[in-house]
């Protein structure tokens, strides 16, 4: 929202803008609270360490000197980039999920019966996240027709290139790759429905197990960008994701507002976020099972 209210003015204003919009001001008192709790945190470590303590933390603070090699970072920075890329990204994908099973409540109860069954059989084991097929499937059906960006790979030549079709890139050009194929029916059958039992189906077929996983990533699936920088996070996330939901679906029932519009995606930029505005009704239901304490 700021990048874009700061985009609304002439680039060589920006710099002096930034210092009045109340966006920024907000946006860069974050910055300074981050500084003071992160900084915080690593003299408090740093203090630790000099006393001959070693506690081990398995965090990004401890990683970050590893990866840097020597190059100056600042630790908070680092923390809310990715705080960024890990948390809005994952309560967009449930919140349009949400939206999604209100449009298409013909998959809840079978979502029900399959996290009933998994989990009486296999208990809160990450085998069981895997064994929630139909969930996997409907999900990578959620962020196939909607992923939360339309170019999920975007890079800077830092060298002149030649691609392999011939495109020559100068040093500096910025490429986009938009994700088209999600919505082409040379790729995906009747690309504009949703079937929540597409992945499903395609997961029996031989060959196709791996590849048709909500986690997969392919030229054909981008919602998690591919090859090298892919996102390291969504093993992580299908798995948050899969928790969120069992507790969600089997714990409340969901609707609109009554007389509300049906939710619309929110263009910003390439940007797709779910409907922010729209409301929903929220009931607590008796769940078949007790899944809090397996
Ligand atoms: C459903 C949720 C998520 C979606 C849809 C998503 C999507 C993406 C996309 C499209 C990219 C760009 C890939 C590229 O440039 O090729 C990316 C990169 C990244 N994501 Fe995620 N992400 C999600 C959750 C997370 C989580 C939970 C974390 C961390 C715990 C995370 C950490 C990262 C990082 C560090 C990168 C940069 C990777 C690199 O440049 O090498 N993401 N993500």
């Amino acid at each position: 929202m700021t990048v874009g209210k700061l985009n609304g003015w002439p680039a060589p204003l920006r710099p002096i803008v930034q210092r009045f919009l109340p966006h920024t001001r907000e946006l860069q008192q974050a910055v300074k609270d981050a500084r003071t709790l992160i900084g915080g945190l690593v003299k408090e470590r740093e203090a630790l360490k000099a006393k001959g303590e070693t506690p081990e933390y398995a965090d990004i603070l401890e990683w970050l000197p590893q990866i840097a090699k020597g190059r100056t970072y600042d630790p908070a920075l680092v923390q809310l980039a990715l705080s960024f890329v890990a948390i809005h990204t994952t309560a967009d994908v449930v919140g349009q999920l949400l939206f999604d099973l209100i449009e298409h409540p013909e998959y809840i109860q079978p979502l029900r019966d399959e996290i009933i069954t998994v989990l009486k059989e296999g208990g809160w084991k990450k085998n069981s996240l895997y064994n929630m097929k139909l969930l996997d499937s409907v999900l990578k059906e959620s962020l196939r027709i909607r992923p939360i960006n339309q170019t999920s790979i975007q890079r800077i030549a830092e060298v002149p290139i030649t691609l392999s079709d011939g495109t020559k890139l100068s040093r500096n050009t910025l490429s986009i790759v938009p994700l088209v194929r999600h919505w082409d029916a040379e790729y995906y059958s009747d690309p504009d429905t949703f079937d929540g039992y597409r992945f499903y189906r395609l997961r029996q077929e031989r060959g196709k197990e791996n590849l048709s996983q909500f986690v997969s990533t392919s030229p054909d699936y981008l919602s998690f960008g591919h090859g090298l920088h892919a996102c390291p996070g969504r093993f992580f996330a299908s798995n948050e994701i899969k928790i969120i939901m069992c507790h969600v679906l089997l714990k409340y029932e969901w609707r609109l507002l009554e007389g509300a519009k049906p939710p619309q995606v929110l263009k910003h930029g390439f940007s797709l976020v779910a409907d922010p505005f729209s409301s929903l009704e929220i009931r607590r239901r008796q769940e078949e099972i007790v899944i809090d304490n397996l």
